[in-house]
C-alpha cells in the first residue's frame, strides 16, 4: 500500500467536533489505527474523527468513507464529519447535493446557500442485536443500568453507531469523563458505544453531553444529537424536530414522519490545510 506522508490533509470541524479530512480517492492508502492515534497526537493533528475518502463503489457516490476514532477504532457514522466532507466536495465540484456511501449506508447531503449543511443519516434501529446489546433487554427506549439508577433509565439507539442516552435533570451537573468512560465499557455493550446524558430544556429544546466511544469528551456529536432526538420523541418527551445545544452549539434534527430518516443540520468550519510529514506518522508501526 502507498504511504500516507506527502498526502494532502484538511483540518475542519462541526460544532467543535475536531474532523480531520484525508482524501485518499486518486490513490488509494490504508490508514492503520496505529497511524491514526500517531496523527491524533497531541502537538501533531488532535482530532476526534478522521474521515477517510476512498473511490466510491456505486455510480451516483462522490466517494465511499470510513470513519476512524482518535483511539484508532473505526465508527460506523459520524454526523458531524460528513457535513464537512459534504461542504469540502461541494466546494470542490459545484454540487450542492454530494452523496457518500458508508458502513451505515447512503448519506444524502444538501449544503446550503449559508454555509450550513443538511446530511439525511438515514433511519435509526432500535433492536439489541442492531444496537448492539450483549443481551435481550426488552423494549430498548427505557432500560434501568445496574450500578446507574441514579442515571435514571437509558434509552438505547443505532445510527449507525451504538449510543446509549441517559435525560436527566441538569446535564451540566453529570461528570462526564467519569460516568461516561465507565458506561462505554459497560458489558452490556460488547462493540462500547457512545453515551448522552441530555437534559430537556423545552419540549423542542435538549442541551446535551456526550462521552464518545474511542474518542472521549467532544465538543459535539452528530450522531449522538440524532440518536438523542428520536430517544425524546419516542419516549413522548419531544415531538419530531428539537434543537440540540452542545458546548460547541446547536444542531437542529428532524426525524422524518413519512420515511422515518433523521436529517442534521449544522455549520462546518473549516481550519487549516497541509501536508503529511514522515514526523507526523512517526509512531505508527
Ligand atoms: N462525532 C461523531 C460521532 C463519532 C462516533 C464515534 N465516536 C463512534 O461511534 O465510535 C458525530 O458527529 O456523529
Amino acid at each position: 500500500m502507498p504511504s500516507l506522508a506527502g498526502r494532502h490533509f484538511v483540518k475542519m470541524n462541526g460544532l467543535g467536533n475536531e474532523i480531520l479530512v484525508l482524501d485518499l480517492r486518486d490513490d488509494p492508502a490504508e490508514v492503520t489505527p496505529a497511524a491514526a492515534r500517531a496523527l491524533a497526537r497531541p502537538g501533531v493533528l488532535p482530532f476526534d474523527q478522521a474521515m477517510l475518502l476512498y473511490p466510491p463503489r456505486g455510480g451516483e457516490a462522490a466517494a465511499s468513507v470510513r470513519i476512524l476514532n482518535s483511539d484508532g477504532s473505526e465508527s460506523g457514522a459520524c454526523g458531524n464529519g460528513t457535513r464537512c466532507i459534504a461542504a469540502l466536495e461541494a466546494a470542490r465540484t459545484g454540487d450542492m447535493h454530494p452523496v457518500f456511501e458508508s458502513a451505515a449506508g447512503r448519506l444524502d447531503c444538501t449544503v446550503h446557500p449559508d454555509g450550513s449543511v443538511s446530511v439525511d443519516m438515514g433511519v435509526p434501529h432500535f433492536g439489541w442485536r442492531e444496537i448492539p446489546l450483549a443481551s435481550d433487554v426488552g423494549a430498548t427506549e427505557a432500560v434501568r443500568m445496574p450500578g446507574y439508577d441514579l442515571l435514571g433509565p437509558a434509552s438505547f439507539v443505532s445510527m449507525g453507531n451504538p449510543h446509549a442516552v441517559f435525560f436527566v435533570p441538569m446535564a451540566d451537573a453529570v461528570d462526564v469523563a467519569a460516568t461516561g468512560a465507565a458506561l462505554e465499557h459497560d458489558p452490556l455493550f460488547p462493540e462500547r458505544a457512545n453515551i448522552s446524558f441530555a437534559e430537556m430544556l423545552a419540549p423542542d429544546h435538549i442541551l446535551l453531553h456526550v462521552w464518545e466511544r474511542g474518542a472521549g469528551r467532544t465538543r459535539a456529536c452528530g450522531t449522538a444529537a440524532c440518536a438523542t432526538a428520536v430517544a425524546a420523541a419516542r419516549t413522548g418527551r419531544a415531538g419530531r424536530r428539537v434543537r440540540v445545544t452542545l458546548p460547541g452549539g446547536d444542531l437542529t434534527i428532524a426525524w422524518r414522519e413519512a420515511d422515518g430518516h433523521v436529517v442534521m443540520t449544522g455549520p462546518v468550519a473549516h481550519d487549516f490545510s497541509g501536508v503529511l510529514t514522515p514526523a507526523m506518522l512517526a509512531d505508527a508501526a
